[in-house]
């Protein structure tokens, strides 16, 4: 089977310096990837890539099957295409329930009529009850989200995006201000999310990469330096030199 995501060749020049520099690697339907690396990395430029934000000035980004290119497609394109993307900071409507949050966020026609006169029925109701299980947030589900906690409104915004069923979801440090339990749940989301789907997490925090127990991709000068299990990487001389010696 074809990976749904495959970057290759790819190159980003800002200003003569290359943030990308001949990236390659590739993304399967239903896996689990850390993508790791020391400030300036590329990571955040590969997301750039991927979602259509950044064109690059060489490569290609092949998506699906039959593999099509994502270059030149809108950002919009491309979310609809089905690439879901957590930026760092949770962006939830504070002021209405995670109920709403949830519902708002199904994957349903975005036409501003049909916006306008969207009635929930009784499937979406199951679904979004369905949803916040998924995130541990049944308990809160008519709680304003601006009263949730940091880590409940990352989860809230996962499933906000999981509502959109995206076949590939980019998550950027996501572990980023949580407690420790608010981690292992975070864990347990993330690696559920991705028995039906691509989840590619970037993150710096190595003992929460360890526990996503999958496998990691090193980047280094935008380019890959290792790739494997954890344990195969942090063991790599290079990998301790350029990112976990620092
Ligand atoms: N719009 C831009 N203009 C100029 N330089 C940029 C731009 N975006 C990124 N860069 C540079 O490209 C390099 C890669 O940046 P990128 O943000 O992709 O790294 P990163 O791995 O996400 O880093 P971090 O872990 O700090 O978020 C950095 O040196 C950065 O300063």
């Amino acid at each position: 089977m074809s990976a749904l995501l495959e970057v290759s060749g790819v190159s980003v020049s800002f200003d003569g310096f290359k943030a990308l520099n001949n990236l390659s690697f590739s993304i399967d339907r239903a896996e689990l990837r850390a993508v790791i690396g020391p400030n300036g990395a590329g990571k955040t430029t590969f997301m750039d890539v991927v979602t259509g934000k950044t064109r690059p000035d060489e490569g290609h980004v092949l998506w699906g099957e039959p593999p099509v290119s994502l270059l030149g497609k809108s950002e919009s394109k491309i979310a609809m295409e089905g690439v879901g993307r957590k930026f760092q900071r949770p962006t939830v409507f504070e002021d209405q329930t995670v109920q709403d949050n949830l519902m708002m966020a199904l994957k349903k026609s975005r036409s501003p009529l049909a916006v306008l006169l969207f009635k929930p029925e009784t499937p979406d109701f199951a679904r979004v009850e369905e949803l916040a299980d998924v995130i541990g947030l049944d308990a809160v589900l008519s709680r304003k989200s601006g009263e949730l906690s940091h880590g409940q409104k990352q989860w809230l915004e996962i499933g906000m995006l999981l509502a959109q069923e995206p076949k590939l979801l980019l998550v950027d440090e996501p572990a980023a201000g949580m407690t420790t339990a608010e981690r292992q749940k975070t864990t347990q989301i993330l690696r559920d999310a991705a028995k039906t789907r691509a989840v590619v997490v970037v993150e710096h925090d190595m003992d929460f990469v360890r526990r996503l127990d999958c496998k990691v991709t090193v980047l280094h000068e935008g380019s890959v330096l290792a790739e494997g299990s954890i344990d195969h990487v942090t063991k790599n001389q290079q990998v301790i030199e350029v990112y976990l010696g620092r």
